[in-house]
């Protein structure tokens, strides 16, 4: 095995070891499967064999290390211990991202063993909100490739770079055309930075084979001038491609994948802007095991966060206790917004079923949720007037002459049939949830959160836009503005905050974090125990309900709607066996159901420890 392929985070495509017997598995490879060919100081360098110092005697003997390594034999918590240490030597973010990365290069198992024991403090590293700065400066930062670069100058010649990728049992790849990256815009080839953040914890999360991950990017050009004017910018110099030529790319792409790594390959799309993320899904989503993260997997975290919320809004006097008793308003109406509308309007009319009750149709339910885009707000006149882009279409509502009355004689009275701040749909339509996922920094004003806490005890303002600077608005403001009688969900994390409340009691709040984070780990270990070969909404539906379900009283007395991170493989273990269940009764599995669906699902999770060496 050459170096280079060595420092890529990958190993050998005869390394095939690992591959069906999950329950032995590790976050790398086995040691059976090690190129015999390496050199000793190549073995040192392969971050996949790499043990350090906690190389034995003997294997040490037998690998010709001798001498080459501190001569002290260190468990592998002692090494854990000292790489923690020194990354909090870091005084930067950007730093400590820089570090763990250079570790990824050095030492795999290391690694994942120091980001899974210490999720809290590395997820908001190697994901959002450090992994956004990441991206911007990605060309500046750059020292491994650590992922696949598709360009549009490899058109018709696909296939031979998937083939390039030097392991043979690839299962889940995420990749992005850089379009949207967080909040942050059209960053380029810079955005595969996203791809490999997810990739890690699809990895620390629910222990998806490190080795068994693609991060891939499509590079189809940028819009970004910056970028482009930037001589150390790696990737094309030129406009980002749009139509036929496009769409020709991912799906060449998608097909040599799919050739090379089989039917049930998972392709999760991540970061794509609005203008493609729809049709691709809709395109390939049953030819293919994929789904679109930021339309689907930010619903279901978003409903987990909603229903779990349903336990305090349901306590207080003349407590909201269901789903459709509730009115949501979202700023922000593309990927994240209407996937997540779309969800919970779903979860409404499920609701009304479980519970026995005249059943509600689709368009009853989606009248529950309005939607704000950067022109205001969705209404049936705008997409009379053909202003709306399809996504946005089943929210479109009609503003009745109650609502105008609501208004009437105010400062935010309708006008022209229009209403066009966020502000004047919040005394409109008094909703009782308020989501942001627009990407535009505090637009969840002092006024508007005063409000959402003048008409419910309980308002639910969820901040979902990423990275922190993109926040609709911070904890401090949400608690606050809403003497501590908000629920606040943010998509990146926010540290907890005391807060005086109307009764002169301080007490301290934890933000529960809703990103997709939550769920696409779990959904791909489902997805994958199952060998599932689409991924309809329903999954994603019993995920959120998965997620939901693990939120503890504990949590919700803190006001976090999402259990802690610290229990996230749990969680995940949990989404993926109730995501695996439904696959198979969908009948969309390949794989044979096993007798004990809860142990393989476990089974199927790799621990981040040394393999064991056979000597
Ligand atoms: N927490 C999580 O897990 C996730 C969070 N996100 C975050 O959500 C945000 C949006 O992502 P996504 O939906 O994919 O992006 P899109 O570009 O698809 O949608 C953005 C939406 O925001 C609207 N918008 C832009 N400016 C304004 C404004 N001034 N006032 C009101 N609305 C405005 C746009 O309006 P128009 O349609 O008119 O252009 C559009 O509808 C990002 O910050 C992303 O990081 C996304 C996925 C997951
Ligand atoms: C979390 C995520 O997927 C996003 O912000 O795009
Ligand atoms: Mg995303």
């Amino acid at each position: 095995m050459s170096v280079l392929l060595d420092t890529m985070g990958m190993f050998s495509r005869k390394s095939k070891a690992a591959d069906d017997k999950p329950a032995e598995a590790t976050l790398a490879l086995k040691d059976s499967s090690r190129g015999a060919e390496e050199s000793n100081v190549e073995r040192l360098r392969n971050p996949h064999f790499n043990k350090g110092t906690s190389f034995t005697q003997k294997e040490r003997a037998q690998y010709g290390v001798l001498g080459l390594v501190p001569s002290v034999e260190e468990t592998m918590e002692l090494q854990t211990k000292r790489e923690l240490q020194h990354l909090r030597r870091k005084t930067s973010d950007i730093e400590k991202y820089e570090f763990l990365m250079g570790l990824l290069d050095r030492n795999v198992q290391l690694f994942y063993k120091l980001v899974t024991e210490n999720i809290s403090e590395c997820m908001p590293l190697v994901y959002t909100p450090t992994v956004g700065q990441a991206c911007q400066e990605f060309h500046l930062i750059y020292t491994q490739p650590r992922g696949l670069y598709v360009s549009l100058n490899d058109l018709g010649n696909v296939q031979a770079l998937v083939d390039n990728w030097p392991e043979d049992n690839v299962t889940t790849i995420v990749m992005t055309d850089g379009g949207r990256i967080l909040g942050l815009g059209d960053l380029g080839a810079n955005g595969l930075g996203i791809p490999q953040g997810k990739l890690q914890l699809y990895s620390a999360c629910a222990g998806i084979p490190h080795h068994q991950c693609l991060p891939v990017i499509l590079d189809v050009g940028t819009n970004n001038e910056s970028l482009l004017e930037d001589e150390l910018y790696m990737g094309l110099r030129q406009k980002r491609e749009r139509g036929e030529t496009y769409d020709h790319l991912v799906k060449e792409f998608m097909q040599a994948a799919q050739k090379r790594w089989g039917r049930s390959l998972l392709i999760q799309f991540e970061d794509f802007d609005n203008t493609n993320a729809f049709r691709l899904l809709e395109e390939t989503r049953h030819s293919y095991t994929t789904f679109n993260d930021d339309i689907q997997g930010t619903a279901a975290v978003s409903l987990a966060g909603v229903l779990a919320s349903l336990r305090v809004t349901s306590k207080v006097d003349g407590g909201k206790k269901k789903l459709r008793d509730h009115t949501f308003v979202f700023l922000g109406a593309g990927e994240a917004g209407t996937g997540i509308a779309n969800l919970i309007a779903h979860a409404i009319q499920e609701e009304a079923v479980d519970d026995g009750e005249e059943p509600i149709s689709e368009a009853e339910a989606r009248r529950k949720i309005w939607l704000v885009d950067s022109k205001g707000l969705v209404t049936k006149t705008r997409k009379d007037n053909g202003e709306l882009q399809h996504h946005k279409i089943d929210f479109a509502h009609e503003i009745t002459d109650d609502l105008i009355d609501a208004v009437k004689g105010t400062e935010f009275e309708v006008k022209d049939g229009r209403v066009t701040s966020l502000e004047q749909t919040v005394h409109m339509l008094k909703p009782s949830a308020l989501i942001g996922v627009s990407a535009i920094p505090r637009t969840f004003t002092q006024s508007i959160v005063e409000y959402m806490a003048e008409i419910n005890e309980v308002p639910l303002i969820f901040a979902l836009s990423n990275p922190t600077s993109q926040a609709e608005c911070t904890a401090e403001q949400a608690y606050n503005w809403s003497s501590g009688r908000a629920i606040f969900v943010s998509g990146s994390p926010f540290d907890p905050v005391d807060v005086e409340l109307e009764s002169g009691e301080v007490v301290t709040k934890y933000p529960g974090q809703g990103n997709n984070a939550y769920i696409f780990p779990g959904l791909g270990l489902g997805v994958l125990a199952a060998k599932a070969t689409t991924i309809p909404n329903e999954l994603l539906y019993v995920s959120a309900q998965a997620l939901a379900e693990q939120v503890v009283d504990e949590d919700l007395d803190g006001g976090r709607m999402y259990p802690h991170l610290s229990h996230i493989r749990e969680v995940s273990a949990k989404i993926g066996v109730r995501v695996a269940d439904r696959a198979f009764k969908l009948a969309i599995a390949s794989a044979k159901r096993p007798e004990d669906l809860d142990a393989y699902v476990r089974s199927c999770m790799a621990q981040p420890i040394y393999p064991q060496t056979r000597l």
